[in-house]
């Protein structure tokens, strides 16, 4: 056979492929929207009936990525299951989710990367504008990020969680590649200020004092807002991510300048619904305690002695006294597990307050 017979067989043999992966995604797709009349059937009078269900989505994604024989890598296979479910969960009840924004921030990708495209998205100005809007129950979730693998804890998100009522209902986590970007009309020579995100200019500081040392750095209210202003300024560069760049129409004078290469930022999904434990979960908490001394380590024995895996601690102000500060821990585990529940007694006994602020499925993307 000819080459162009044999592209001709293969494209024939992949144009039938489709048929058949369209008539399974159809299939799929209906069973979904069964689901959702078996759900709305199975309620009381008077109640909503929860579409979303991030524990049995995170068994799918698990589940698919075991029986995932290649060629495709199992994040590629997860991130195309991610992407069926969302359209089969829309189909239930598109969701609403609000984001740190404006449009093309790392938190607008984390929010599509946890949901999958099919949902509507909304770009809130502030982090706790997001918390207010989940609370108010105009949106069903929100994405807000709360550390970053080079920086640290996200304030403003542990300072929401104690003024708000919230449950967290999952996590996500992003690699956070930045970019230098210019305008069409930008002097690349002449460049004199750039802008960003704290954050992000944190994340890239050897970078810039290796490369651009006399250069103004200002810290603006997101990286999208950073690459905007470039567009009318030829003097300026910004740092930002793929989608302000895509977004705003900027190129890239220099790519991946984040110091660290594994640079990642965790964000957390925030809304009010309990999330069933998967056998695979962990949970957050906020717990303040007495003044005294070794108060932490009271805090800490009861995880040590059984065994439980501590994978974050924090330590904010508590804003309602001076020199009083809270903690907020992540744990593995669930807070249905007999185990833990045991621990969050013994802390409860001891703490002047706790509050469980949610378990979830550890992120599976
Ligand atoms: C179909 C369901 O509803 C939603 C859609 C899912 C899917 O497409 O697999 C999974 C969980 C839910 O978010 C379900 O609850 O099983």
């Amino acid at each position: 056979m000819s080459d162009a017979d044999q592209l001709k067989a293969l494209r024939v043999r992949i144009d039938s492929l489709d048929e058949k992966i369209l008539e399974l995604i159809s299939d799929r797709a209906r069973c979904a929207q069964d689901v959702a009349r078996v759900k709305m059937a199975s309620l009381p009078a008077g109640e909503t009936p929860v579409f979303y269900r991030p524990e049995r989505e995170a068994w799918v994604l698990k589940h698919i990525m075991e029986l995932n024989k290649g060629p495709l890598d199992n994040e590629e296979v997860a991130r195309l299951f991610r992407e069926i479910m969302s359209s089969c969960l829309a189909l239930e009840q598109p969701l609403k989710i609000a984001y740190l924004g404006p449009e093309g921030t790392f938190s607008q990708a984390a929010a599509l990367k946890h949901f999958g495209h099919a949902v509507i998205s909304q770009p809130m100005a502030a982090i706790d504008e997001v918390f207010r809007e989940v609370a108010a129950g105009a949106v069903n979730f929100g994405v807000v990020p709360v550390e970053n693998s080079t920086e640290g804890a996200v304030n403003h998100t542990l300072d929401s969680f104690l003024e708000h009522d919230m449950v967290i209902c999952g996590e996500v986590e992003l690699r956070i590649h930045h970019h230098l970007l210019v305008g069409e009309t930008t002097k690349t020579d002449r460049i004199t200020r750039i802008y960003s995100h704290a954050q992000s200019l944190a994340q890239c500081r050897k970078w810039l004092d290796a490369h651009y040392p006399n250069v103004e750095r200002v810290a603006v209210s997101s990286n999208a807002d950073a690459a905007k202003r470039v567009k009318s300024e030829w003097n300026s560069a910004a740092i930002a991510g793929d989608m302000a760049a895509q977004l705003y129409g900027l190129s890239k004078l220099a790519e991946k300048i984040e110091d660290r290469p594994d640079n990642s930022t965790r964000f957390l999904i925030i809304g009010n619904q309990e999330v069933p434990p998967t056998g695979d979960d962990k949970t957050s908490i906020i717990v303040s305690m007495r003044n005294k001394p070794g108060a932490l380590h009271e805090l800490l024995v009861p995880f040590h002695t059984n065994g439980i895996d501590l994978t974050r601690i924090e330590t904010r102000p508590s804003r309602s006294g001076k020199w009083t500060y809270v903690f907020f821990i992540d744990f593995v585990g669930h807070h249905q597990d007999p185990l833990i529940k045991d621990v969050l007694e013994k802390i409860g006994n001891e703490a002047v307050a706790l509050k469980v602020l949610g378990s979830y499925p550890k992120a599976v993307l």
